[in-house]
């Protein structure tokens, strides 16, 4: 054992390193940190275990069918009705569904990284809104949002407006939630379903020389919940495998004292400052948890013969609308794959999409973009606008020897989304908004010929 403070960025990464995990998604999970603590045979006794409070935690309503119902019971050292009112707290650069302050723009848009936070930056302070579509009050769409931050969380955060799906592009996380431990390095996802407490650690000291600050992206998802795509004719393994999500294992924290508690709720900060942690689940079961998933577990799975195949095969989660097979919006990785197309453009082709599609880069390079598409960045194509490889992508694939080849130096996502993106303010007028993105797609040449002599 070493001398480091309990709450040391050292103390979490080996805390976090020796995490167990309860896996399979949507599995009805259950868990105790203290033997006796899960009440068997009913939810709700008399009296609960070891002296606990019992609490039902909806993700749906009660009547929804059972295949799309969410719920679980808390086994809590308080309830959470146990609180002091909320009173409204600055915003911060967070913003919510409906996006009014500016108009939805048709034009392609790209993004550098966000620029360093000031000191004591925490997660929530360091949450940037890139912009979204929907209505958080009606249950429907997503905001993007980009964070960076330099320092652990000491409040504790709950989303009433959706469910977040965290992506780190830089610096390990501890999320601290009411379920338990989950440890969430760059290239995993973290998925918080809606009203889940939890607090966002940093696992690498800024100045520790692994990271000098904590750096990604969260897709709000203010819809129906995310859920694995139906496989069709892929058959009944592939893609992402359910038994790849990690739910964390019941880990409570018993502190009497006060702790800062913000709700978002219908897109406004609310704080409270309780009398105990929140974060005081002893045991829990049920089907609305957290998770962890490792993109590269990814099954990634393409053409082996002609075509680039549409990126919808690449879908990790999809939050379905009331349209089969229309979502609110598909999360979808660009996982290390082999192409080995026949007389085929391998990179994504030119395209226009009715979908909105915004993308963003964990690692290294993505195969329609030679550069300017940076790790931390992010582009915006919405519906309709033309988009695909730029020039230099374009001329190398299309004189490229068409060996078998492998893509393994990036890892690039996408939110995909049924409505428009339309940008905050903040995201129209940034000055890491790249200008002159459209030059990309100059100077393709034209190579017309009316009588082909190839
Ligand atoms: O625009 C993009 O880069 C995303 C994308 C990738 C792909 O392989 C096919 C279509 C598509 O929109
Ligand atoms: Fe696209």
């Amino acid at each position: 054992m070493s001398g480091d403070a309990p709450n040391s960025a050292e103390a979490r990464r080996r805390t976090a390193e020796a995490l167990t995990y309860l896996p399979g998604f949507g599995n009805e999970h259950s868990s105790e940190a203290v033997p006796g603590a899960l009440p068997h045979g009913r939810n709700s006794p008399q009296r609960a275990p070891l002296g606990l409070y019992a609490e039902q935690l909806s993700g749906s309503a009660f009547t929804e069918p059972r295949a799309h119902n969410r719920r679980s019971w808390l086994y809590r050292i308080r309830p959470s009705a146990a609180h002091p009112p909320f009173t409204r707290v600055d915003n911060g650069s967070v913003r919510t569904a409906p996006f009014t302050e500016s108009v939805p723009d048709p034009n392609r848009l790209r993004w550098n990284p966000l620029p360093e936070p000031s000191p004591g930056t925490d997660f929530l302070a360091g949450l940037w809104t890139l912009g979204g579509n929907g209505d958080a009050a009606q249950r429907a769409g997503i905001a993007v949002h980009l964070y960076h931050a330099n320092a652990s969380m000491e409040r504790v955060f709950g989303d009433s407006d959706g469910e977040l799906l965290i992506v780190p592009e830089r610096g390990g996380l501890l999320l601290r939630t009411e379920f338990g431990l989950l440890r969430v390095e760059p290239g995993h996802v973290a998925l918080v379903p809606r009203g889940v407490r939890f607090r966002v650690e940093l696992l690498d000291a800024p100045g520790d020389g692994r990271s000098p600050s904590a750096r990604g992206y969260v897709c709000e998802n203010y819809g129906a919940p995310f859920q694995l795509p139906d496989l069709g004719p892929i058959g009944a393994n592939g893609l992402a495998n359910a038994r790849d999500f990690l739910a964390p294992v019941a880990a409570h924290e018993d502190v009497e004292g006060p702790v800062e508690v913000v709700n978002k709720f219908c897109g406004n900060l609310w704080s409270a400052t309780y009398d105990h942690s929140p974060l005081d689940v002893v045991a829990w079961h049920g089907n609305h948890v957290p998770y962890v998933y490792d993109l590269r577990r990814f099954n990634v799975i393409g053409s082996i013969s002609y075509d680039h195949p549409d990126p919808s095969i690449f879908t990790v989660l999809t939050s379905p609308s009331d349209t089969p097979g229309l979502a609110g919006v598909d999360f979808v990785v660009f996982a290390p794959r082999w192409l080995v197309g026949e007389d085929t453009f391998r990179p994504p082709y030119f395209h226009r999409n009715v979908m909105s599609e915004y993308m963003g880069l964990i690692e290294g390079a993505y195969d329609a973009k030679a550069e300017g598409f940076v790790p931390g960045g992010g582009s915006l194509h919405n519906m309709m606008s033309a988009h695909g490889p730029d020039r230099e992508t374009f001329d190398r694939a299309s004189a490229a020897e068409l060996a078998p080849q492998r893509i393994d130096d990036g890892l690039a996502f996408m939110f995909e989304t049924r409505w428009p993106v339309t940008a905050t303010e903040q995201a129209a007028r940034a000055e890491h908004l790249q200008q002159g993105y459209d030059e990309v797609w100059q100077g393709l040449q034209r190579h017309f010929r009316p009588v082909d002599r190839s």
